[in-house]
Protein backbone atom coordinates (compact mmCIF):
# COMPACT_ATOMS: atom_id res chain seq x y z
CA UNK A 1 0.00 0.00 0.00
CA UNK A 2 1.24 3.42 -1.13
CA UNK A 3 0.08 5.63 1.56
CA UNK A 4 -1.38 4.10 5.11
CA UNK A 5 -3.83 6.31 6.60
CA UNK A 6 -5.12 6.67 10.61
CA UNK A 7 -7.28 4.06 11.02
CA UNK A 8 -9.64 6.69 12.61
CA UNK A 9 -9.72 8.88 9.35
CA UNK A 10 -12.58 6.84 7.91
CA UNK A 11 -15.78 8.73 9.06
CA UNK A 12 -18.21 7.69 11.21
CA UNK A 13 -20.73 6.48 8.22
CA UNK A 14 -17.89 3.80 7.63
CA UNK A 15 -17.97 2.89 11.26
CA UNK A 16 -21.91 2.44 11.85
CA UNK A 17 -22.06 0.59 8.50
CA UNK A 18 -19.02 -1.29 8.44
CA UNK A 19 -17.86 -1.35 11.81
CA UNK A 20 -15.07 -3.50 10.62
CA UNK A 21 -13.92 -2.29 7.71
CA UNK A 22 -10.80 -1.47 8.85
CA UNK A 23 -9.64 -4.34 9.82
CA UNK A 24 -10.20 -5.88 6.47
CA UNK A 25 -6.82 -6.23 4.16
CA UNK A 26 -5.55 -3.53 1.89
CA UNK A 27 -7.12 -4.42 -1.63
CA UNK A 28 -5.05 -4.42 -5.21
CA UNK A 29 -8.09 -2.03 -6.63
CA UNK A 30 -7.03 0.63 -4.10
CA UNK A 31 -3.77 0.21 -4.91
CA UNK A 32 -4.09 0.57 -8.50
CA UNK A 33 -6.40 3.45 -7.89
CA UNK A 34 -3.89 5.15 -6.24
CA UNK A 35 -1.52 4.79 -8.67
CA UNK A 36 -3.89 5.70 -11.29
CA UNK A 37 -3.69 9.09 -9.69
CA UNK A 38 -0.06 9.23 -9.52
CA UNK A 39 0.44 8.25 -12.86
CA UNK A 40 -2.02 11.19 -14.01
CA UNK A 41 -0.07 13.83 -11.41
CA UNK A 42 3.36 12.74 -12.57
CA UNK A 43 2.36 12.74 -16.28
CA UNK A 44 3.97 15.89 -17.99
CA UNK A 45 3.52 18.09 -19.71
CA UNK A 46 -0.16 18.31 -19.38
CA UNK A 47 -2.01 21.18 -20.87
CA UNK A 48 -3.60 23.63 -18.12
CA UNK A 49 -2.89 21.01 -15.51
CA UNK A 50 -0.75 20.56 -12.60
CA UNK A 51 2.28 18.11 -13.60
CA UNK A 52 5.94 18.60 -12.95
CA UNK A 53 6.58 21.39 -14.65
CA UNK A 54 4.30 23.72 -13.59
CA UNK A 55 1.28 24.38 -11.85
CA UNK A 56 -0.98 24.60 -14.97
CA UNK A 57 -4.18 27.01 -14.67
CA UNK A 58 -3.88 27.56 -11.04
CA UNK A 59 -2.67 29.57 -8.80
CA UNK A 60 -4.62 27.45 -5.58
CA UNK A 61 -2.40 24.31 -6.10
CA UNK A 62 0.57 22.67 -6.79
CA UNK A 63 2.23 19.24 -7.16
CA UNK A 64 3.02 19.02 -4.11
CA UNK A 65 -1.12 19.50 -3.05
CA UNK A 66 -1.87 16.55 -5.39
CA UNK A 67 0.31 14.81 -3.71
CA UNK A 68 -1.06 15.00 0.25
CA UNK A 69 -4.22 14.91 -1.52
CA UNK A 70 -3.70 11.14 -2.81
CA UNK A 71 -2.29 10.22 0.31
CA UNK A 72 -4.79 11.49 2.11
CA UNK A 73 -7.79 9.93 -0.02
CA UNK A 74 -6.03 6.52 -0.74
CA UNK A 75 -7.20 4.20 1.96
CA UNK A 76 -10.90 5.37 0.82
CA UNK A 77 -10.63 3.17 -2.14
CA UNK A 78 -10.35 0.11 -0.21
CA UNK A 79 -13.35 1.71 1.59
CA UNK A 80 -15.22 1.81 -1.53
CA UNK A 81 -14.30 -1.74 -3.16
CA UNK A 82 -15.43 -3.28 0.08
CA UNK A 83 -18.97 -1.29 0.05
CA UNK A 84 -19.42 -2.86 -3.33
CA UNK A 85 -18.18 -6.28 -2.28
CA UNK A 86 -20.42 -6.54 1.12
CA UNK A 87 -23.28 -4.81 -0.67
CA UNK A 88 -23.47 -7.61 -3.00
CA UNK A 89 -26.92 -7.86 -2.37
CA UNK A 90 -27.86 -4.56 -3.68
CA UNK A 91 -28.80 -3.81 -6.93
CA UNK A 92 -27.19 -0.65 -9.13
CA UNK A 93 -28.91 2.47 -8.06
CA UNK A 94 -29.63 1.08 -4.34
CA UNK A 95 -26.08 1.23 -3.65
CA UNK A 96 -25.28 4.98 -4.93
CA UNK A 97 -27.04 5.89 -1.86
CA UNK A 98 -25.41 3.63 0.70
CA UNK A 99 -21.59 4.72 -1.38
CA UNK A 100 -23.34 8.48 -1.32
CA UNK A 101 -21.87 9.19 2.04
CA UNK A 102 -18.90 7.44 1.96
CA UNK A 103 -17.64 9.49 -1.23
CA UNK A 104 -18.63 12.73 0.56
CA UNK A 105 -16.45 11.82 3.83
CA UNK A 106 -13.76 11.23 1.33
CA UNK A 107 -14.24 14.49 -0.01
CA UNK A 108 -13.89 15.84 3.24
CA UNK A 109 -10.66 13.86 4.17
CA UNK A 110 -9.42 15.87 1.09
CA UNK A 111 -10.43 18.93 1.97
CA UNK A 112 -8.71 18.89 5.48
CA UNK A 113 -5.61 17.07 3.68
CA UNK A 114 -5.45 20.04 0.76
CA UNK A 115 -6.75 23.27 3.51
CA UNK A 116 -9.99 23.28 0.73
CA UNK A 117 -8.24 22.78 -2.36
CA UNK A 118 -10.28 20.86 -4.74
CA UNK A 119 -7.97 18.66 -6.53
CA UNK A 120 -9.51 15.01 -6.37
CA UNK A 121 -13.60 15.75 -5.98
CA UNK A 122 -14.37 14.47 -9.13
CA UNK A 123 -11.50 11.98 -9.17
CA UNK A 124 -13.22 10.51 -5.91
CA UNK A 125 -16.74 10.00 -7.20
CA UNK A 126 -15.30 8.44 -10.67
CA UNK A 127 -12.82 6.09 -9.60
CA UNK A 128 -14.80 5.89 -6.51
CA UNK A 129 -17.68 4.18 -8.49
CA UNK A 130 -14.90 2.24 -10.64
CA UNK A 131 -13.50 0.72 -7.02
CA UNK A 132 -17.54 0.11 -5.70
CA UNK A 133 -18.21 -1.58 -8.98
CA UNK A 134 -15.34 -3.91 -9.12
CA UNK A 135 -16.13 -4.71 -5.15
CA UNK A 136 -19.82 -5.30 -6.58
CA UNK A 137 -18.79 -7.66 -9.53
CA UNK A 138 -16.01 -9.85 -7.63
CA UNK A 139 -18.22 -10.29 -4.40
CA UNK A 140 -21.16 -11.74 -7.21
CA UNK A 141 -18.22 -13.94 -9.08
CA UNK A 142 -19.75 -11.82 -12.07
CA UNK A 143 -17.04 -11.58 -14.78
CA UNK A 144 -14.78 -8.32 -14.85
CA UNK A 145 -13.65 -6.47 -17.54
CA UNK A 146 -13.78 -2.87 -18.64
CA UNK A 147 -16.89 -3.02 -20.30
CA UNK A 148 -18.70 -5.32 -17.11
CA UNK A 149 -17.12 -2.65 -14.97
CA UNK A 150 -18.58 0.17 -16.79
CA UNK A 151 -21.82 -0.97 -17.34
CA UNK A 152 -22.13 -1.57 -13.36
CA UNK A 153 -21.05 1.85 -12.68
CA UNK A 154 -23.64 2.88 -15.30
CA UNK A 155 -25.68 1.00 -13.33
CA UNK A 156 -24.94 2.40 -9.99
CA UNK A 157 -25.56 5.64 -11.49
CA UNK A 158 -28.91 5.11 -13.51
CA UNK A 159 -31.11 7.95 -11.64
CA UNK A 160 -28.18 10.51 -10.83
CA UNK A 161 -29.21 12.60 -13.42
CA UNK A 162 -32.25 13.44 -11.90
CA UNK A 163 -30.79 15.39 -9.29
CA UNK A 164 -29.87 17.66 -12.21
CA UNK A 165 -33.07 18.02 -13.61
CA UNK A 166 -35.19 18.41 -10.13
CA UNK A 167 -32.98 19.81 -8.17
CA UNK A 168 -33.38 24.12 -8.36
CA UNK A 169 -29.94 24.12 -6.34
CA UNK A 170 -26.93 25.46 -8.44
CA UNK A 171 -24.68 25.06 -5.59
CA UNK A 172 -22.40 23.54 -7.42
CA UNK A 173 -20.32 24.45 -10.63
CA UNK A 174 -21.84 20.84 -12.56
CA UNK A 175 -25.13 21.92 -11.33
CA UNK A 176 -25.36 25.56 -12.47
CA UNK A 177 -23.51 24.27 -15.95
CA UNK A 178 -26.34 21.57 -16.26
CA UNK A 179 -28.96 24.98 -16.00
CA UNK A 180 -26.77 26.92 -18.46
CA UNK A 181 -26.03 24.84 -21.21
CA UNK A 182 -27.76 21.00 -20.44
CA UNK A 183 -23.74 19.53 -19.84
CA UNK A 184 -24.00 17.06 -17.14
CA UNK A 185 -20.10 16.63 -16.55
CA UNK A 186 -19.01 13.82 -14.03
CA UNK A 187 -22.04 12.27 -13.60
CA UNK A 188 -23.51 11.99 -17.12
CA UNK A 189 -20.04 10.36 -17.92
CA UNK A 190 -20.29 7.88 -14.74
CA UNK A 191 -24.15 7.24 -16.15
CA UNK A 192 -23.01 6.58 -19.43
CA UNK A 193 -20.67 4.45 -18.24
CA UNK A 194 -17.45 6.09 -19.05
CA UNK A 195 -18.44 6.16 -22.74
CA UNK A 196 -15.82 8.56 -23.86
CA UNK A 197 -12.79 6.60 -21.90
CA UNK A 198 -14.36 3.55 -23.90
CA UNK A 199 -14.86 4.86 -27.44
CA UNK A 200 -11.78 7.26 -27.38
CA UNK A 201 -9.14 7.34 -24.86
CA UNK A 202 -8.74 3.66 -23.77
CA UNK A 203 -8.38 2.13 -27.52
CA UNK A 204 -5.49 4.24 -28.29
CA UNK A 205 -3.90 3.95 -24.93
CA UNK A 206 -3.77 0.45 -25.10
CA UNK A 207 -3.05 0.04 -29.50
CA UNK A 208 0.24 2.80 -28.33
CA UNK A 209 1.31 0.16 -25.59
CA UNK A 210 0.99 -2.29 -27.75
CA UNK A 211 2.66 -0.89 -30.75
CA UNK A 212 5.59 -0.43 -28.12
CA UNK A 213 5.45 2.65 -27.29
CA UNK A 214 6.34 3.89 -23.56
CA UNK A 215 3.54 4.55 -21.18
CA UNK A 216 4.17 8.49 -20.95
CA UNK A 217 3.46 8.49 -25.25
CA UNK A 218 0.33 6.54 -24.89
CA UNK A 219 -0.81 8.86 -21.73
CA UNK A 220 -0.18 11.93 -23.55
CA UNK A 221 -2.38 10.70 -26.26
CA UNK A 222 -4.94 9.40 -24.47
CA UNK A 223 -5.24 12.81 -22.85
CA UNK A 224 -5.38 14.63 -25.73
CA UNK A 225 -8.35 12.57 -27.05
CA UNK A 226 -10.14 13.23 -24.24
CA UNK A 227 -9.01 16.90 -24.36
CA UNK A 228 -10.68 16.44 -28.02
CA UNK A 229 -14.02 14.66 -26.79
CA UNK A 230 -14.75 15.22 -22.81
CA UNK A 231 -17.27 18.26 -22.28
CA UNK A 232 -15.33 18.92 -19.65
CA UNK A 233 -17.61 20.96 -16.96
CA UNK A 234 -14.14 22.34 -15.42
CA UNK A 235 -13.12 24.07 -18.79
CA UNK A 236 -16.77 25.05 -19.33
CA UNK A 237 -16.65 26.86 -15.30
CA UNK A 238 -13.87 29.09 -16.22
CA UNK A 239 -14.32 29.86 -20.10
CA UNK A 240 -17.86 29.03 -21.25
CA UNK A 241 -18.87 27.73 -24.40
CA UNK A 242 -16.05 29.55 -26.07
CA UNK A 243 -13.27 28.34 -23.76
CA UNK A 244 -14.32 24.67 -24.59
CA UNK A 245 -14.93 24.70 -28.01
CA UNK A 246 -11.10 26.18 -27.98
CA UNK A 247 -9.60 23.13 -25.68
CA UNK A 248 -11.44 20.65 -27.88
CA UNK A 249 -10.31 22.11 -31.45
CA UNK A 250 -7.08 23.15 -30.68
CA UNK A 251 -6.59 19.90 -28.94
CA UNK A 252 -8.01 17.91 -32.26
CA UNK A 253 -5.60 20.03 -34.61
CA UNK A 254 -2.53 18.44 -32.63
CA UNK A 255 -3.50 15.53 -33.17
CA UNK A 256 -3.89 15.58 -36.63
CA UNK A 257 -1.08 18.06 -37.61
CA UNK A 258 1.33 15.94 -35.12
CA UNK A 259 -0.14 12.59 -34.91
CA UNK A 260 2.03 11.45 -32.01
CA UNK A 261 3.79 13.27 -29.16
CA UNK A 262 7.10 11.21 -28.62
CA UNK A 263 9.30 12.36 -25.95
CA UNK A 264 11.96 14.20 -27.94
CA UNK A 265 9.71 16.71 -29.51
CA UNK A 266 6.78 17.49 -26.62
CA UNK A 267 6.97 21.35 -28.21
CA UNK A 268 3.30 21.94 -29.28
CA UNK A 269 2.28 19.88 -25.82
CA UNK A 270 4.60 23.12 -24.06
CA UNK A 271 3.01 25.91 -26.16
CA UNK A 272 -0.87 24.24 -25.83
CA UNK A 273 -0.02 24.72 -22.26
CA UNK A 274 1.01 28.08 -22.24
CA UNK A 275 -2.10 28.89 -24.30
CA UNK A 276 -4.42 27.51 -21.51
CA UNK A 277 -3.04 29.44 -18.61
CA UNK A 278 -3.00 32.29 -20.40
CA UNK A 279 -6.70 31.53 -21.29
CA UNK A 280 -7.14 30.47 -17.29
CA UNK A 281 -8.85 27.16 -18.78
CA UNK A 282 -7.88 23.93 -16.85
CA UNK A 283 -9.08 20.37 -17.86
CA UNK A 284 -9.74 18.36 -14.79
CA UNK A 285 -12.61 16.82 -15.80
CA UNK A 286 -10.13 15.25 -18.77
CA UNK A 287 -7.29 14.47 -15.99
CA UNK A 288 -9.80 12.49 -14.19
CA UNK A 289 -10.44 10.67 -17.49
CA UNK A 290 -6.92 9.74 -17.92
CA UNK A 291 -6.48 8.04 -14.24
CA UNK A 292 -9.65 6.00 -15.31
CA UNK A 293 -8.02 5.23 -18.73
CA UNK A 294 -4.97 3.97 -16.86
CA UNK A 295 -6.73 2.03 -14.11
CA UNK A 296 -9.06 0.09 -16.46
CA UNK A 297 -6.05 -0.77 -19.07
CA UNK A 298 -4.14 -2.09 -16.03
CA UNK A 299 -6.59 -4.50 -14.54
CA UNK A 300 -7.43 -5.44 -17.21
CA UNK A 301 -3.59 -6.00 -18.06
CA UNK A 302 -3.42 -7.67 -14.24
CA UNK A 303 -6.08 -9.88 -14.25
CA UNK A 304 -6.73 -11.32 -18.03
C1 LIG B 1 -21.17 13.81 -8.39
C2 LIG B 1 -20.37 14.96 -7.82
C3 LIG B 1 -18.89 14.64 -7.80
C4 LIG B 1 -20.64 16.08 -8.77
O1 LIG B 1 -20.03 17.28 -8.37
P1 LIG B 1 -20.35 18.67 -9.19
O2 LIG B 1 -21.78 19.02 -9.00
O3 LIG B 1 -19.32 19.66 -8.85
O4 LIG B 1 -20.26 18.20 -10.69
P2 LIG B 1 -19.20 18.39 -11.91
O5 LIG B 1 -18.76 19.80 -12.01
O6 LIG B 1 -19.82 17.76 -13.09
O7 LIG B 1 -17.93 17.47 -11.55
C5 LIG B 1 -17.16 17.63 -10.46
C6 LIG B 1 -15.75 17.29 -10.89
O8 LIG B 1 -15.72 16.17 -11.79
C7 LIG B 1 -14.67 16.39 -12.79
N1 LIG B 1 -15.29 16.53 -14.12
C8 LIG B 1 -15.75 17.63 -14.72
N2 LIG B 1 -16.26 17.36 -15.95
C9 LIG B 1 -16.10 16.04 -16.11
C10 LIG B 1 -16.44 15.14 -17.18
N3 LIG B 1 -17.04 15.57 -18.31
N4 LIG B 1 -16.12 13.83 -17.02
C11 LIG B 1 -15.53 13.41 -15.87
N5 LIG B 1 -15.19 14.20 -14.81
C12 LIG B 1 -15.49 15.50 -14.95
C13 LIG B 1 -13.92 17.61 -12.32
O9 LIG B 1 -13.00 17.16 -11.30
C14 LIG B 1 -11.59 17.42 -11.52
O10 LIG B 1 -11.32 18.82 -11.57
C15 LIG B 1 -11.22 19.35 -10.22
C16 LIG B 1 -9.99 20.25 -10.14
O11 LIG B 1 -10.10 21.26 -11.14
P3 LIG B 1 -10.45 22.76 -10.72
O12 LIG B 1 -10.61 23.57 -11.98
O13 LIG B 1 -9.45 23.22 -9.72
O14 LIG B 1 -11.87 22.63 -10.03
P4 LIG B 1 -12.46 23.73 -9.02
O15 LIG B 1 -11.55 23.88 -7.85
O16 LIG B 1 -13.87 23.28 -8.74
O17 LIG B 1 -12.50 25.07 -9.89
P5 LIG B 1 -11.68 26.42 -9.60
O18 LIG B 1 -12.36 27.08 -8.40
O19 LIG B 1 -10.24 26.06 -9.30
O20 LIG B 1 -11.83 27.21 -10.86
C17 LIG B 1 -11.07 18.12 -9.32
O21 LIG B 1 -12.27 17.91 -8.63
C18 LIG B 1 -10.82 17.01 -10.30
O22 LIG B 1 -11.25 15.75 -9.80
C19 LIG B 1 -15.03 18.39 -11.65
O23 LIG B 1 -14.53 19.38 -10.77
C20 LIG B 1 -20.78 15.33 -6.39
O24 LIG B 1 -22.10 15.87 -6.39
C21 LIG B 1 -20.79 14.15 -5.45
O25 LIG B 1 -21.73 13.40 -5.38
N6 LIG B 1 -19.72 14.03 -4.64
C22 LIG B 1 -19.65 13.00 -3.57
C23 LIG B 1 -18.75 11.88 -4.00
C24 LIG B 1 -19.58 10.67 -4.42
O26 LIG B 1 -20.74 10.76 -4.74
N7 LIG B 1 -18.98 9.49 -4.43
C25 LIG B 1 -19.74 8.28 -4.71
C26 LIG B 1 -18.98 7.34 -5.48
S1 LIG B 1 -17.79 6.61 -4.46
N1 LIG C 1 -3.26 17.40 -12.70
C1 LIG C 1 -4.39 18.12 -12.49
N2 LIG C 1 -4.38 19.47 -12.57
C2 LIG C 1 -5.52 20.17 -12.37
N3 LIG C 1 -6.70 19.63 -12.08
C3 LIG C 1 -6.73 18.29 -11.97
N4 LIG C 1 -7.75 17.45 -11.68
C4 LIG C 1 -7.27 16.21 -11.70
N5 LIG C 1 -5.94 16.19 -11.99
C5 LIG C 1 -5.59 17.48 -12.16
Amino acid sequence: MLFSVAQSDTSSVVQQRLPFINQLPATRVATLATTALLKEIYLTPKPGLVDRHNSGAHNDMDFQTFIVSIQAISKWFDNFYYCGYLHKELEGSSLLNVIRPLGIACEKAMFEATQGINTHKGAIFSLGLICVALGHLEARREQVNHVTICNRVASICQNILNELVTSNRQKTAGERLYKLYGFTGARGEAAAGFTTVIQYSLPIYIALLRQGHSEQTALLQALMVLMAHNNDTNVVARGGLEGLIFVQETAQKLLDQYGLFLPEDLTPLFTFDQQLIDKNLSPGGSADLLSITWFLAQYEANNL
